[in-house]
């Protein structure tokens, strides 16, 4: 089984993820993007990738999709937390994402994710 992401693994991946629009879900332990695309068929387009690269790595996003709008999800249901497979996917979905707008006013920074792990478990 996948491994929550230490607290150093953490430090070094998280921060990347943040720049791209990603934020910590309050209370929770994953990561939350909202994209906003110029219209359905460009949103369904980049939810089709995201899709087949769920598959191919057999991790898979909680999301909503309202016409334009993606709002992504990443946490590791086996783990009730964040892994390795989560930055992956996160990753993936940015570079299918390409310049699409981010919704940012949500949630908290991805540094509050360190402290999460900090005071969880060493
Ligand atoms: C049986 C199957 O491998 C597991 O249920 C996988 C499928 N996809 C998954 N996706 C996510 N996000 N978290 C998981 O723990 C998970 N587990």
């Amino acid at each position: 089984m996948t491994d929550l992401l230490s607290t150093d693994d953490r430090a070094a991946l998280l921060p990347a993820l943040g720049e791209t629009g990603w934020a910590a879900v309050p209370g929770k332990d994953a990561l939350r993007k909202i994209l906003k695309f110029k219209n359905f068929s460009e949103a369904w387009g980049f939810m089709s990738r995201a899709a087949l690269m769920a598959e191919k790595l057999n991790h898979h996003p909680e999301w909503k999709n309202t016409y334009n709008v993606v709002d992504v999800t990443l946490t590791t249901h086996d783990v009730q937390g964040l892994t390795r497979l989560d930055i992956d996917l996160a990753r993936a979905m940015d570079r299918f994402a390409g310049s699409t707008e981010v919704q940012r006013n949500h949630g908290e920074p991805v540094s509050s994710l360190c402290e999460a792990r900090a005071s969880r478990k060493a």
